[in-house]
Parts: C-alpha cells; structure tokens; sequence
C-alpha cells in the first residue's frame, strides 16, 4: 500500500493541511508541539477507529470545531508482481479513497465513493502498522492490548474473522447483561451456547495466527534483541482449553459468573506471552527490550500482513530516534526501506542515521499548523506550491 495523499482538517493543531506522501521514507521533523504525532494520529485514526493516545473524544478534535475528518487516497500494489535481488518490485493495482468525519460520539465514513455502515469498513481497507512511544504495552502492559493485536492482524488476514468476533462479542454482551440482573439460571443456557458457538472458533483462528507469526517473530526479535536469549510464545486461550470445551467450562463456571455478575472466562480474557531464554520473564525486560520485542511483533505482523494478502502495511514510527538507539534505527530502517514499504517516520530533527547512512527519504518540516516539503507546501492557507 502506498498514500498518494492525506488531508486533514481539525485534528488538533491542523485546521486544514494536504499532505502529498512520497514512496519510501517520509520523514517528519519538527519542534515539540508542531503536530508530527498528529499526522500519525491521522493514520491510525483510519485503520483502527481510534488514536494511538486514546479515543477521538479524548482531544482529538481541534479546539472549538465539532468534527475531524481524514481523507486517504493511496495505491494498493501487489508486491509478489515482480521481484529483483535487492526489493520487490511494486505494481499498482488499484487507487482506493476513503474519507472519515468523526466528532468523537458520531461518525461518518466513505469508502471508494460510498458511505460505509461500519467503522471497522474503514479499518479492514488501510492497513497501518504504529510503533510509538506507548507501544511498549503490547508486552508489559494488559492483556487486552495484546489481543486486540492478534485481532487486528486476524481482522485483515482471515475474511471469517469479523464475523465470529461479531457473534462472540454480541453474545458476551447478552451474557453479561443476564448475569447483572441476576436472571434465572435457565435463561442463561441460550447465551451459553452461542458463547461457545462463537468462542471456540474465535479461539481457533488466534491459536492459529499466532502460530504464523511465531517464526517471524522470533526471528527478528533474535536480530534485535540477541540478549533474550531463545525465546517461545505461549498463547493463553482464556479458559482451560487443554481440559475441557468452553461450553463445559462456562458451566463449570456459572455459579461464580452469577456472583460476581460478569463472564470469567472465556476468548474475552485470552492472551499471549513470550518467554524468554535469558531473562525469567517479562517483569524482567528493560524499557528498551520492551520496546524492541514490540518492534519484532508489530514488524513481524507487517511481514505475514504482506505475505498472506500482498499488500505491505503503512509502516508509522513516532519519535524514532528517542525510542531507539542508533544500531537499531539503521537495522530497522535499512530493512524497511529493502521491502519497500512506505514508512512515515518523526522526529525534532532528521536523525544522524538517516542523514549519513545513505537510506533514501523525503523530508517534510511540521510547524504552525502547516507541513512543508521537499514536494511543496501545505498548510491552512496555502496550497501545494
Ligand atoms: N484538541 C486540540 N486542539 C488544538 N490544539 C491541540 C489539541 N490537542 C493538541 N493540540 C496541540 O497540537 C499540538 C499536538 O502536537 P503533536 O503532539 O502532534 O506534536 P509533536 O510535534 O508530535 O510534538 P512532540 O515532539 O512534543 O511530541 C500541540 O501543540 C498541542 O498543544
């Protein structure tokens, strides 16, 4: 996938800027508070329905206005069309649009001309790939990070996804209801067994997503973080699966539901965990190894995105230069730039290694609402010049 072009209008600091994005490396510079984040905000609001720092309600929408909007246009290109030694070569396929009005409690979507009735239409069509300063929290933070991981990967891989996930959520919903009001036992059965209807092969399709990615995985976090020693993921179903079929085990766990008046187990409470050669667990990674096991996963997950359906993911880095240090800045980025994946990076400055180690970029300066470019400028006045 490569954006041809991205407009904003108030989102944050932005009232009105159109960014034309080069192939390759776009990198962003600007001072503190010049709005580089917000251009990564922009993206993610596309392909996940919410920001990186938290829902569209929690700032998003620029002082004083109602409503935020993103537009994208961007070329999706199969990158298995032709291949040389160095990179794959890139053959356009198809140009897609799409465009997102939110105020933080309505929206409004369009997809390639017409309205979509799901944000998640939007998500499945622009596949964006975030490492930012939170990103950390895929492994040392909560379970449900984790997940939604998984479940965004399995959203863009497997087309059945949505549905079970659909059908699990909705019957957890109805589950959860019944068990706050302290409904008849009986009337639970039905709840039951849809939740075990749907649950089952939800658990099926992470199991066997995150045995795809394993390998990546380990691979990169093997060249990112040898220190780790050898290093295994485990994934954690949410419920004793090697003992017994959900629909038992929702049974078996029926009278605790009741008390305390939720679901306790069940695909809801799913997770994975690494475990790694050299260190006893998570607890014990630094900030650092944190952020780099992230990298390998979100990178890993890039690579299977491009394998299984063709399309490379948009790959988005903010404030690359204080997440990494030097030695992986060249790692990653020499490797992204190998793919040919479109990478939008930020930063105060253009780092060192990207200034001397001969990766090519295209440089576009953020500052006072407006983003100049090596291709023009744009901003709340001005258009490309
Ligand atoms: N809802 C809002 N309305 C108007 N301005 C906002 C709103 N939310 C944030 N801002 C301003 O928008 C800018 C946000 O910038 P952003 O976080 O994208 O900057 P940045 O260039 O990434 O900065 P840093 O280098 O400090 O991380 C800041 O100047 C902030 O004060």
């Amino acid at each position: 996938m490569r954006i041809t072009r991205l407009d904003i209008r108030n989102l944050r600091a932005f009232e009105d800027v159109q960014l034309r994005p080069a192939p390759g490396i776009n990198f962003f510079a600007g001072e503190n508070g010049a709005g580089k984040t917000s251009i990564l905000e922009a993206l993610h609001l596309m392909a996940y329905g919410r920001s990186f720092r938290g829902r569209v309600r929690d700032g998003l929408v620029r002082a004083g206005q109602s409503a935020l909007e993103v537009f994208v246009e961007w070329d999706e290109s199969s990158p298995g069309a032709g291949t040389t030694d160095e990179a794959p070569v890139a053959r356009p396929l198809r140009e897609r649009k799409a465009g997102l009005r939110h105020s933080g409690h309505d929206w409004s979507g369009r997809l390639d001309g017409d309205s979509v009735a799901q944000l998640g239409e939007l998500c499945a069509a622009l596949a964006v790939i975030t490492f930012e300063p939170g990103s950390h929290t895929l492994i040392s933070g909560s379970a449900d990070v984790r997940r939604r991981f998984a479940d965004w990967g399995l959203f863009h891989v497997e087309p059945g996804f949505f549905a079970v996930w659909r059908r699990y959520s909705r019957a957890l919903r109805q589950r959860n209801a019944l068990l706050k009001s302290r409904a008849p036992s009986a009337h639970l059965d039905t709840w039951d067994h849809e939740l075990a209807q749907a649950g089952e092969p939800l658990n099926r399709l992470r199991q066997s997503y995150l045995d795809a990615l394993q390998p990546g995985f380990l691979d990169l976090l093997r060249e990112l973080a040898p220190a780790l020693g050898e290093s295994r993921l485990d994934y954690l179903p949410g419920w004793r699966r090697d003992e017994m079929p959900l629909a038992d085990a929702l049974l078996l766990a029926r009278e605790r539901d009741q008390h305390a008046g939720f679901t306790s187990i069940g695909p809801h409470r799913a997770d994975w965990r690494i475990h790694f050669g050299a260190i006893p667990g998570r607890d014990a990674l630094s900030r650092g190894q944190a952020k780099l096991t992230a990298l390998a996963a979100l990178l890993a997950q890039a690579d299977h995105l491009a394998t299984t359906t063709g399309q490379l993911p948009i790959i988005a880095f903010d404030d690359l230069a204080s997440e990494l240090d030097r030695a992986h800045q060249v790692r990653v980025l020499t490797r992204l730039a190998g793919t040919g994946a479109q990478v939008f990076v930020t930063g105060t400055e253009v780092p060192p290694v990207l200034a001397d180690s001969g990766i090519g970029y295209t440089l576009f300066h953020v500052e006072h609402g407006a983003v100049h470019g090596d291709r023009g400028v744009w901003g709340a006045s001005a258009g490309p010049t």
